[in-house]
């Protein structure tokens, strides 16, 4: 499958394109969900619309550890990898308001659900499993997914972690829609959210 070029700051906006809301954040908007919902690729664009800086917990990990998250895992299990996780993700909440994608297991981590309902507004990208089942399918560098039927995985998260998802403030369900269609749904929730916080 071929990458979806990222969005460019300079773009101009494509005419008859749908105009989004601009509004101000006022907190960190932390997205959760499982692997391969979107978070990270939503959550860039979604920075490029608020003008935001994108953060990826993933990506933070690994620069942190100076490993990849494969490697972190056969070297320390996921209990360690989660203690690094829950480290990072604190450190990343500290500071003006950002769009943090977290990993797809960051809520399973006590400290690391506290600390993301404490400071940020929670997201919850969601969409059926059959779909992520498909975007996940061949890519080697996750390990839950390592020698193991993605489906399967994802039926077993969708038992374990849908109630931890469950304390997101917003939950946004993205069905099988484009990346574009997708940021719209999310910046008309967080609209939404905002509003009636006043
Ligand atoms: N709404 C969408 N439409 C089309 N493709 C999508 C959409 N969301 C994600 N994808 C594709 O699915 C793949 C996984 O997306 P992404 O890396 O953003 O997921 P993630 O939630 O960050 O996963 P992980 O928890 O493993 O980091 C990418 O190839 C991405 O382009
Ligand atoms: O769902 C998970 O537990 C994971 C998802 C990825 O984002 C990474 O954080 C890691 O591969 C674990
Ligand atoms: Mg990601």
């Amino acid at each position: 499958m071929t990458a979806e070029p990222e969005p460019s700051a300079a773009e101009p906006p494509i005419p008859g394109s749908p105009v989004r809301p601009v509004f101000t954040l006022p907190k960190t908007v932390a997205l959760v969900g499982l692997m391969g919902v979107g978070k990270t690729t939503i959550g860039r664009r979604l920075a490029d619309h608020f003008g935001l800086p994108f953060v990826d917990a993933d990506e933070e990990i690994e620069k942190a550890a100076g490993m990849t998250i494969a490697d972190i895992f056969a070297n320390y299990g996921e209990k360690g990898f989660r203690d690094g996780e829950q480290r990072v993700i604190a450190r990343l909440l500290e500071g003006g308001p950002r769009i943090l994608a977290t990993g797809g297991g960051a809520l399973t981590h006590p400290l690391t659900r506290e600390n993301l309902k404490a400071k940020a507004i929670t997201l919850w990208l969601k969409t059926d499993i059959k779909v992520l089942a498909k975007r996940v399918a061949n890519r080697p560098h996750r390990p839950l997914l390592k020698d193991r039927n993605p489906i399967e995985v994802l039926k077993e998260h969708v038992k374990t972690r849908y109630p931890l998802y469950e304390i997101a403030d917003i939950t946004v369900d993205t069905g099988d829609q484009s990346h574009v269609k997708a940021l719209d749904q999310v910046v008309a929730a967080l609209h939404a959210h905002i509003m009636g916080a006043k």
